[in-house]
C-alpha cells in the first residue's frame, strides 16, 4: 500500500499555492501602488492647484500694489509739481503752501515737506524743527543738482530709504527739481515718507501671515517693505540691495510675472510675483509664503498618507488574511488530499477485502452448496441433490414418456464392519464403494450416496427385467471384488431394490420408498442380492405401519404380558431361573409374538417404553413371588439394544430393585452382542454398573456376531447364552457341535457360565451336558408360560428330578422329549456347577 504522510505537501500540491500567494502579493502590491500613486497624484494635484491659486493671488496682489503704489506716488508726485509751479510762478513762497500740501496728504506717511533752494538750502519744511541737514533731502538736491548738470530730463526722483541717524528713522524721499524755463537749476522740492507706514498701502491685501510685499527701485535697493504681522527682521530689509540675478530685474524677462524664489533672509520658499511699474522705474514684489500657502496642503498630505496608511493597512491585512485563508485552504486542501488518497487506499485496501470477502462467500456458499448437496466423505450428490435432481428428470421422463429406475443399494454387514474394523475402515469402504458404483454404471446414470451405506443409482435406458438383472449384476461383481482394509481383505455384498418409473411410482419420493423396500426384500432373501419391486412389498411396508401404529396403541393401553421359560442346572436338574418374554395380546389378532413385533419395537424406538414395562414387570413379579412354598426365583429379563445405550439402564434396574425390594442377585439382564457392539465404553460401563449392583449380566444369541470371541473376554459378564441356532444342529462330529464345544470352553477358561438356548431334545441336553454345558432352556425343559403356569409348573416338579435328568443324558432316547425320561447318569462336579451358587439351590426339579 502506497504510504502518505502529513508531512509536507507534495511539490505539485504547493504549486497552485505559490501562484496563489503570487496573485495575493502582486495584486496587494498593485493595489498599494494605486493607493498610493493615487494620494501622491492627488497631493501633486493639490499642490499644483494650490500654486496656480498663489501665483494667481500673488500677480493680483502685485498688480494692485502696482496700482495702489502709482496712485500714491502720482499724487505725492501731483503736490510737488505743484509746489514747483507755485515755486516757479512766484520766488516768493506762498505762506503754509506747504502746510496745506502737506494736510491733504495723511493718508500717504508724509514726513516732511521740504524746498531746497539751488544752493541746496532749506527753503521752508513742514518739519519741526527744521533741519537743514536732513540727509534725504540733501540727498535729493545732489542728485537733482548733478541729474541737471547732466541735461537728465525733468523726472521725479524717488530716492533710496535713508536712515535718519538723529531720529533712526527711515524716510523716502520723492523729489523734483526746481528748474526753470530755460533749464536752470533752481532747488529742488522733497517730499519725505515713511517708507514703512507707507508700506501701509497693502496692509488690507490677503498676504498671509508671512507674506510680504516690497518695493524695489531699479537699482535694486528695497525702498518699501509690508509685512503682515510684524517682522522686525524684514523691515530691517530697508534700503538693502537685493541681489541682482533676481528675476525681476531682469529685463529679458516679462514685466510681470510670478516666479519661486528663496529669501536671501531666512533661505525660505516664496511663491513672488513682480511687476514692474510702468512709469516709475520701481518694482512691485508680492512674496507669498510657500510654507503658509502649502500649510492646508501637510494637513491634508498628513491626511492622505494617513488615509493611504489606513487603506494600506487595511489591504495588507486582507492580503495576510487571503494568504492565511489560502495557506490555510491549502493546508486543508493538503490534508483533504492526503485523507483522499487515505481514503482511496481505504477504499482499495476495503475492495480487495470486500473482493477477498466475497470470495470467501463464494467459496462458503460452495462449500454450504457442497454441504447441502455433496455428501463430504464420497463426494457423490447427496440425498438432498439425488431428491432435486431426480424430481427434475422424472418431469422430463414424464413428459418424453421414458422410462427410468432407481436402484436402492445397502452394503450387507456394513455396520459389523464399521464396528469391527473401526470408523476409518468404514469409511473407507464407502469411499471405495462409491467409486466402484460409478465405474460400474454409464457416466449418465447419477449415483448418490443417501446415508450411511446407502447408495441410489438412477439409470435411464433400462427398460427390461434382463437388463436390470444385468445392471443390478454388474454392481454386484464391481462392489463385490476384494478390498483390503486395516491390511485384511474383506468381499463386501450388496442388497439392490429396483423401483421402476413410472411403473413403481412416478415421483422421487414414492421411487425411493419402493427401492428401499424392495432393497430389503432383498436383505430378507439372503442379501447380497436384487429384488424388483412388487405391489406386495408395499402391502408389507402397510403391514408394516399398521403394525406400528397398533404396537404404540398397545404401550399405551398395556397390552402386554410376560410369560416366563424355565432355566435348568444341567448337572443337577434343578431350576436355576427363567427367562421373562414378552407377549403382546393383540384385542384382535389375539397373542402376537415378539419376533414380529420387537424388532419394529426396536426400529421405531418403541423399545425403550416396552422394555422398561418388561423390567418393572419382572421386579414386580420378583417382589410377589412366594418363595417360601415356590423356592427362589432368578429372573432374567432381555433388553435392546436401545437400552443398553441410552446409559440408564443400570439407574432404572437399580430404582427397580429398591421400588420393590427385591434381592438383585434374583435379577438377570441379557444383552445381545448387537446391544454391546454399537457403543462398546458405554455398553461395558453399563454392565459393569449392574454387576456392581449384583444384577446378573448374561450375553444372549452367543454366536450369532462376528467377534464372539472378543467379547467374551472383553465384557464384564455372567453366562454366555449359546444361540439355539447351533444348539439344534450339536451334535458330536458336527460343526455347530464344534462350535459349541468350543463356546463352552471359552466361557469356562473365562469362567463364565454357559445356558444353552432353544434345547429341544435329551440328546441334544446330553450331548450338552457331556461337554459340560452348565444350564440348558428350552422347550425340553419347558415352554415359556404365564405366571401362574409356572407356578404350578414349578409345584409340580418333584424333588429328585435333577437325578433323573442326568441319568437321562447319559442314556439318550431319540426324538423323545427329556421330561419323563429317567436316568440322565452324570453326577454333580464342582466343574460344571453354574458360578452362580444360589442358583438353582432349593430349586424345584423338573418333572
Ligand atoms: N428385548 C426383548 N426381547 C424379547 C423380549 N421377549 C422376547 N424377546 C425376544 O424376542 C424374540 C422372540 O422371542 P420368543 O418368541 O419369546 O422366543 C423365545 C422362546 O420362545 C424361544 N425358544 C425357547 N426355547 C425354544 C426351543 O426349544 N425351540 C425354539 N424353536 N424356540 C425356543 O426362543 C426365544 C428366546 O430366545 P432368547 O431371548 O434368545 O433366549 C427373542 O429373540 C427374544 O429374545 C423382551 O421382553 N425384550
Amino acid at each position: 500500500m502506497e504510504m502518505h504522510t502529513m508531512s509536507g505537501p507534495h511539490p505539485r500540491a504547493a504549486a497552485p499555492l505559490r501562484s496563489l500567494l503570487s496573485l495575493v502579493v502582486a495584486f496587494t502590491a498593485f493595489v498599494l501602488g494605486a493607493v498610493w500613486l493615487t494620494a501622491v497624484a492627488q497631493l501633486s494635484h493639490d499642490r499644483h492647484l494650490t500654486e496656480m491659486a498663489a501665483r494667481q493671488q500673488a500677480a493680483d496682489i502685485a498688480r494692485a500694489v502696482d496700482a495702489r503704489l502709482t496712485e500714491r506716488i502720482a499724487r505725492i508726485d501731483q503736490a510737488l509739481l505743484s509746489i514747483r509751479r507755485e515755486l516757479l510762478s512766484s520766488p516768493d513762497l506762498a505762506p503754509n503752501l506747504l502746510a496745506k500740501i502737506a494736510n491733504g496728504m495723511n493718508d500717504v506717511a508724509l514726513m516732511q515737506i521740504a524746498v531746497l533752494d539751488g544752493k541746496g538750502r532749506l527753503v521752508d519744511t513742514t518739519l519741526f524743527p527744521p533741519n537743514a541737514e536732513e540727509p534725504g533731502s540733501q540727498d535729493a538736491y545732489r542728485w537733482h543738482q548733478s541729474w541737471a548738470a547732466t541735461d537728465g530730463d525733468d523726472r521725479l526722483r524717488i530716492g533710496k530709504p535713508i536712515l535718519d541717524p538723529s531720529t533712526g528713522e527711515w524716510s523716502l524721499h520723492l523729489s523734483r527739481s526746481l528748474l526753470t524755463q530755460d533749464g536752470r537749476f533752481q532747488g529742488v522740492v522733497t517730499i519725505a515718507v515713511n517708507p514703512l507706514a507707507f508700506s501701509r498701502l497693502a496692509k488690507d491685501l490677503p498676504i498671509g501671515n508671512e507674506g510680504v510685499i516690497t518695493v524695489v527701485g531699479r537699482d535694486r535697493i528695497i525702498r518699501m517693505i509690508h509685512t503682515a504681522a510684524n517682522d522686525p527682521v524684514r523691515r530691517e530689509q530697508i534700503g538693502r540691495e537685493l541681489p541682482a540675478d533676481r528675476a525681476q530685474f531682469d529685463n529679458t524677462r516679462p514685466e510681470a510675472d510670478v516666479v519661486r524664489m528663496t529669501s536671501s533672509i531666512d533661505g525660505r520658499p516664496f511663491i513672488t510675483a513682480y511687476r514692474r511699474a510702468a512709469i516709475q522705474p520701481l518694482v512691485s514684489m508680492v512674496l507669498l509664503s510657500e510654507e503658509e500657502l502649502y500649510a492646508h496642503l501637510t494637513e491634508r498630505t498628513s491626511f492622505l498618507f494617513a488615509a493611504a496608511t489606513l487603506v494600506s493597512v487595511i489591504i495588507l491585512l486582507f492580503a495576510a488574511g487571503l494568504v492565511g485563508l489560502s495557506v490555510r485552504q491549502h493546508r486543508t486542501s493538503v490534508a483533504l488530499a492526503s485523507a483522499n488518497s487515505l481514503l482511496r487506499d481505504n477504499e482499495r485496501v476495503l475492495e480487495a477485502r470486500v473482493a477477498e470477502r466475497t470470495m470467501a462467500l463464494e467459496n462458503a456458499v460452495r462449500r454450504t452448496h457442497d454441504l447441502a448437496y455433496r455428501d463430504p466423505l464420497t463426494n457423490l450428490p447427496n440425498r438432498t441433490a439425488f431428491v432435486e435432481a431426480t424430481t427434475r428428470i422424472l418431469d422430463r421422463a414424464a413428459a418424453d414418456a421414458s422410462s427410468l429406475m432407481i436402484l436402492f443399494l445397502d452394503i450387507d454387514l456394513f455396520k459389523v464392519i464399521n464396528d469391527t474394523l473401526g470408523h476409518p475402515a468404514g469409511d473407507q469402504l464407502l469411499v471405495a464403494v462409491a467409486q466402484r458404483l460409478k465405474g460400474a454404471v454409464r457416466p449418465t446414470d447419477m449415483v448418490a450416496r443417501l446415508g450411511g451405506d446407502e447408495f441410489v443409482v438412477l439409470a435411464d435406458g433400462v427398460t427390461g427385467g434382463k437388463d436390470t438383472a444385468h445392471l443390478a449384476d454388474r454392481i454386484r461383481i464391481a462392489l463385490g471384488a476384494p478390498l483390503v482394509l486395516n491390511g485384511r481383505v474383506l468381499t463386501t455384498g450388496v442388497s439392490i431394490g429396483v423401483a421402476r418409473f413410472p411403473v413403481d411410482g412416478r415421483d422421487t419420493s414414492s421411487l425411493l420408498k419402493h427401492a428401499d423396500m424392495a432393497m430389503y426384500a432383498a436383505k430378507a432373501a439372503g442379501r447380497n442380492t436384487m429384488r424388483m419391486f412388487t405391489s406386495d412389498m408395499a402391502q408389507a411396508a402397510d403391514r408394516r405401519l399398521d403394525l406400528e401404529l397398533a404396537l404404540r396403541r398397545a404401550i399405551e393401553r398395556s397390552e402386554f404380558s410376560l410369560v416366563y421359560q424355565p432355566k435348568l442346572a444341567l448337572a443337577t436338574g434343578q431350576l436355576c431361573g427363567v427367562e421373562a418374554l414378552v407377549r403382546w395380546n393383540h384385542p384382535e389378532r389375539g397373542l402376537i409374538s415378539p419376533g414380529e413385533f420387537i424388532p419394529l419395537a426396536e426400529e421405531t424406538g418403541l423399545i425403550e417404553p416396552l422394555g422398561q414395562w418388561v423390567l418393572a414387570e419382572a421386579c414386580r413379579v420378583l417382589a410377589s413371588w412366594d418363595a417360601d412354598h415356590l423356592g427362589p426365583l432368578t429372573i432374567a429379563v432381555n433388553v435392546a439394544a436401545a437400552q443398553v445405550n441410552r446409559g440408564d439402564l443400570a439407574t432404572v434396574a437399580e430404582g427397580l430393585v429398591r421400588q420393590y425390594h427385591i434381592d438383585p442377585g434374583c435379577l438377570e439382564i441379557e444383552v445381545t452382542e448387537t446391544a454391546v457392539i454399537a457403543d462398546h465404553d458405554r455398553a461395558q460401563a453399563t454392565l459393569n454398573r449392574l454387576r456392581s449392583l449384583g444384577i446378573a449380566v448374561a450375553l444372549d444369541d452367543f454366536g450369532t456376531g462376528y467377534s464372539s470371541l472378543i467379547y467374551l473376554r472383553r465384557l464384564d459378564i455372567d453366562t454366555v447364552k449359546i444361540d439355539r441356532s447351533f444348539v439344534q444342529q450339536a451334535r458330536d462330529g458336527t460343526r455347530d457341535g464344534d462350535i459349541v464345544r468350543m463356546i463352552i470352553e471359552a466361557a469356562r477358561t473365562l469362567k463364565l457360565s454357559v445356558v444353552a438356548e432353544g434345547v429341544e431334545t435329551a440328546e441334544q441336553a446330553a450331548f450338552l451336558q457331556e461337554l459340560g454345558c452348565d444350564m440348558i432352556q428350552g422347550y425340553l425343559v419347558g415352554r415359556p408360560m404365564p405366571l401362574e403356569q409356572l407356578k404350578t409348573w414349578i409345584l409340580g416338579r418333584q424333588p429328585s428330578e435333577p437325578c433323573r435328568l442326568a441319568k437321562l443324558v447319559l442314556v439318550p432316547v431319540q426324538g423323545r422329549q427329556l421330561s419323563g425320561v429317567e436316568g440322565i447318569g452324570r453326577t454333580t462336579s464342582g466343574q460344571s456347577e453354574p458360578s452362580r451358587e444360589k442358583c438353582c439351590q432349593n430349586s424345584p426339579v423338573i418333572s
